[in-house]
């Protein structure tokens, strides 16, 4: 009988090359975890469709090794300062809820962590999974998603428009006149700061600013230094979010800010001997106090590093941007002495907006914390060369369990990339942490 691995297309090579940034033959355990698909059923990637755009960038990965052929052992200076601030001691308050989430271990239950900066994708690849393993179960939630959709996409018309009054952005008449329409109109939107309808009058003026040349411009220039919600594609569905019986697709959930606080868990069966238990965690600096509740016998570590958020301050008003954030949180959390055996993934998200950044003349390397290493040899740009040196920069943080370490690339946000992970994920499972575990259990028997 044919082995079905063999029977993987070219595509799936290109997701494979895309995924890890690495070329087949240059990193054979990668490529002997990733050409199998579990044996229990085919890829959710060989299932999704064909035509969604791969956007990860084809880059080459230096690993623990410097680009200069030597090896790194010295870590950069981490911060301690900021090792104390994102991982404080716990208070009594919240002992309860670390035994509520401690996870009992059993052979096939794998604990999963989704970790990362706030506003990394943490949730949307959360989401993706629970629309992978209990496909079902997300259809009948989405319904809950009209209030957040609706809230993001009046929220971030506020926000442009203050950006604008800020920057003095020149707004045409028409736009001046719609924002005053929603301004009067918010009392009939928001009670309490809750947003309980959205009256049928407020859709002219919504439509005025979408056909409007000068809040397009607006809205271009907002999105080249805030990720966190895609205005276009709000504005674009108007008319779908305003039919009486609107029902959120998918794509609009993916597309959805919805910030976490504490700790969400979802248990899965992803088939055969498998099942996941599923951590998302809040990552504003607020909510990482709570992490360490979760940090018991974690079996992957999914860490979310936005690349499209290189010039993106953090929400809580300090100086680095969020790609910096994650890189300084991404050393505390690999080298701590919980996840010395751990699997880690880390999965740069936001490749589409480096993309389109780049495109808009943005540049990356610019600040103190920005610079372009001396020693790296290609000095442009692109968004392989900035996907590579921010790759190389993440791994030399953490030197010491480099070696458990995947580097992938996928947007949150896209069905096919976020699925060709999950299947990454799975492969590693297999690979690496059942072995390991059948290993431990038959040492402590004998
Ligand atoms: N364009 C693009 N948008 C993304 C990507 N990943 C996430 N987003 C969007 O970014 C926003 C924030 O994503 P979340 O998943 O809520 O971020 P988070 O890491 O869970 O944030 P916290 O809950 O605050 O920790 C959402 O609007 C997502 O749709 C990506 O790869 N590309
Ligand atoms: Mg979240």
């Amino acid at each position: 009988m044919a082995d079905p691995r063999s029977s993987r297309s070219a595509a799936a090579a290109a997701a494979e090359k895309s995924l890890t940034g690495k070329n087949s033959d240059r990193d054979p355990a990668t490529l002997t975890a990733l050409r199998g698909p579990s044996p229990q059923r085919s890829s959710f990637a060989d299932n999704l469709s064909a035509t969604s755009t791969l956007v990860a960038p084809d880059i080459k990965l230096l690993g623990p090794k410097g680009h200069d052929g030597r090896r790194r052992h010295g870590r950069r200076s981490l911060g301690t300062s900021l090792r104390r601030l994102t991982l404080p001691c716990l208070g009594s308050s919240e002992q309860t809820h670390m035994q509520a989430v401690a996870a009992p271990r059993d052979r096939e239950t794998i604990k999963i962590l989704l970790l990362g900066p706030s506003n990394s994708g943490k949730s949307t690849l959360y989401n993706q999974m629970r629309l992978l393993y209990t496909k079902d179960e997300f259809q009948r939630r989405k319904l809950g998603w009209r209030a957040a959709i609706l809230e993001n996409l009046l929220g971030h018309v506020q926000a442009v428009y203050q950006e604008g009054k800020t920057r003095g952005w020149p707004f045409s008449r028409v736009v001046k006149r719609s924002l005053r329409e929603l301004s009067d109109l918010k009392d009939r939107i928001y009670r309490w700061w809750e947003l309980v309808e959205l009256p049928a009058e407020a859709l002219a003026p919504l439509r005025n600013l979408r056909d409007s040349e000068s809040w397009r411009r607006a809205l271009q220039t907002y999105s080249l230094t805030d990720t966190s919600v895609d205005a276009f594609y709000f504005m674009d569905i108007l008319e779908r979010l305003f039919d009486g019986k609107y029902a959120p697709s998918t794509q609009d959930v993916l597309n959805t800010r919805l910030k976490t606080t504490g700790i969400v868990e979802t248990a899965v069966d992803v088939g055969g001997d498998l099942r996941y238990r599923v951590f998302d965690l809040g990552g504003a600096r607020a909510e990482r106090k709570k992490w360490i509740h979760a940090f018991d016998s974690v079996d992957v570590v999914v860490f979310h590093a936005p690349l499209g958020s290189f010039n993106e301050r953090v929400d809580e008003g300090a100086e680095a941007s969020q790609l910096d954030e994650a890189l300084e949180l991404f050393a505390s959390i690999a080298n701590l002495k919980w996840f010395t055996r751990t699997l880690i993934v880390l999965n740069f998200t936001k490749s589409d907006c480096l993309r389109r950044k780049l495109a808009a003349g943005v540049k990356v390397f610019t600040t103190k914390q920005q610079t372009l290493p001396d020693t790296w040899p290609d000095k442009s740009e692109t968004v392989a060369n900035v996907s590579a040196i921010y790759a190389d920069k993440f791994l030399r943080a953490a030197p010491e369990t480099a070696e458990n370490v995947v580097v992938t690339f996928a947007d949150a946000n896209d069905v096919l990339q976020a699925a060709r992970l999950w299947d990454l994920v799975e492969a590693k499972v297999r690979e690496r942490v059942v072995p390991f575990r059948n290993e431990l259990s038959q040492s402590l028997v004998v």
